[in-house]
């Protein structure tokens, strides 16, 4: 049997830097476990600390990354379950000087309690990401002893737990117990628990592209499929055939009617979904967003689907077109809680005190939207929130306050699905669209309102 050499002619260079050799699947978890801590301890964005490009992600090979990804969207989706498991065996809080420890415990409980991973390949890991750190290292003993336990008492403990209460905030159930009743939270925070589908919005032909991928034309016309491997590798997607939005977030557009030759404005469009939409309904689009960076994607995005738009990077609340527009449509910016299901880290990031001030922003956008507008031009206002100070609130200070009058949505315009239309609005929810196979199930939280200008 030959023996592993360097390739010919050459030698081993012994003074080279070396990475460091860790252990089979170490790396994936201390992936998960840095990004982890960015969106528990700095709050940064999810997507932020995994798109780093000098964040331990980037030397991932696509096998790792699919499995730190599928650790954190548990860990984050199921963190009230795991902070109640773990508090279980530990008497104090963690010490402040002890590096990634939080992190390393709850990547390793979503393993243990939630995923089927060996409990001692789980366990063993978890340990070794402490050894690999210079201030968690000192807690190399209790990983071991709390991950244990956990593993014994895993059954018990999941069967004492009320996973639907446990794994929303506080602060966010009170309020939608509020405002949807217990039950229908209990079926919110159902939804979140499931991984999402992959929801496509397609030029023509949803029904061949369903059969083409594999999957199923929503009443809406959105095309749906479960997600699985890269996106960028389906049938498609190189050739500009369709784009990644959600079902709910697909509605919004459609509310504008016949959009054709119109001059529209896509305010706040980033990364382009609406705006691949309208400018595919043949609008002279007009997308403007407060983030170059952001805007640069959706013209990448738009240049693939080989669409025609204008951008401007500018505040929607300062910015003067210096000319009115025939239709608007102003997707704000939200709390977000509507897109918990794709974006668990939602629950850790928001503030009660970030619906406020966001309230606050949406009001001035709405009447700076409404004073570019022509005389009977329509406005479509929406966010992907479930909050209704970021929905209902904002109509009803919008018509009280501004020369705009609401054309109610009808249900026909939404693929005949009444129960996403209430009081003349568009208002989904996670738990709708329900479908037997449940990674088909569900949509984002979307609210929208249509209004005219008098
Ligand atoms: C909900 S996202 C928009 C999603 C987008 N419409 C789509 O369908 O892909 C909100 C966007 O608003 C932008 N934004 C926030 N404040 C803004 C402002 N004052 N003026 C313009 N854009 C703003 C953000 O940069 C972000 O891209």
């Amino acid at each position: 049997m030959s023996k592993k050499t360097t390739p010919a002619g050459t030698r081993p260079n012994r003074n080279a830097p070396r990475a460091p050799r860790l252990a089979p699947g170490v790396a994936a978890r201390l992936a998960a476990t840095t990004a982890l801590m960015a969106v528990l301890v700095d709050h940064r964005p999810l997507d932020s600390a995994i798109d780093a490009t000098d964040g331990p992600f980037e030397t991932l090979d696509p096998r790792e990354r699919g499995l730190a990804r599928a650790i954190l969207g548990i860990a984050l989706r199921r963190r009230g379950q795991i902070d109640d498991a773990l508090s279980r065996f530990l008497d104090k809080a963690l010490p402040r000087k002890s590096g990634p420890l939080p992190a390393i415990l709850h990547v390793a409980a979503a393993q243990i309690l939630f995923m089927d991973v060996p409990d001692h390949a789980a366990v063993s890991i978890a340990v070794e990401t402490a050894e690999a750190d210079r201030d968690a290292r000192h807690f190399k003993g209790l990983v071991n002893a709390v991950l244990r336990r956990l593993t014994e008492q895993r059954d018990a403990i999941l069967a004492s737990q009320d996973e639907v209460r446990l794994n929303i905030p506080d602060w966010l159930y009170e309020r939608w117990v509020k405002d949807y009743g217990a039950e229908t939270t209990a079926k919110i925070a159902a939804a979140h628990l499931l991984e999402p589908s992959l929801d496509l919005s397609v030029k023509s032909d949803p029904e061949g592209w369903a059969e083409k991928l594999g999957g199923i034309v929503l009443p809406t016309g959105s095309v749906r499929l479960i997600a699985h491997g890269p996106i960028d590798a389906l049938p498609g997607f190189a050739e500009g055939q369709w784009w990644v939005q959600d079902a709910a977030a697909a509605l919004p557009a459609k509310l504008l009617g016949n959009v054709e030759g119109k001059d529209v404005a896509d305010l706040c469009a980033a990364p382009g979904g609406k705006t691949a939409q309208l400018a595919a309904a043949g609008a002279k689009v007009m997308a403007v967003d407060i983030s170059e960076p952001r805007l640069q994607r959706v013209r990448e995005n738009l240049s693939r689907l080989k669409l025609q738009i204008g951008t401007i990077a500018a505040d929607v609340e300062t910015w003067d077109p210096g000319r009115l527009f025939d239709a608007i449509l102003l997707d704000a910016p939200c709390s977000a809680t509507g897109t918990m299901r794709r974006h668990p880290d939602v629950a850790v990031l928001k503030r009660p005190s970030d619906i406020k001030s966001l309230a606050n922003l949406q009001s001035s956008l709405i009447a700076r939207a409404t004073s570019m507008l022509v005389s009977g031009g329509t406005l479509v206002y929406c966010t992907c929130s479930l909050e209704r100070a970021e929905g209902e609130d904002q109509v009803a200070l919008a018509l009280a306050s501004l020369p705009l009058v609401l054309e109610p949505i009808r249900p026909e315009e939404v693929g005949g699905l009444e129960a996403i239309c209430r009081e003349g609005f568009l208002r989904t929810l996670p738990s709708d669209l329900p479908n037997d196979e449940p990674r088909l199930t569900g949509l984002d939280g979307f609210f929208a309102a249509r209004f005219r200008r008098l």
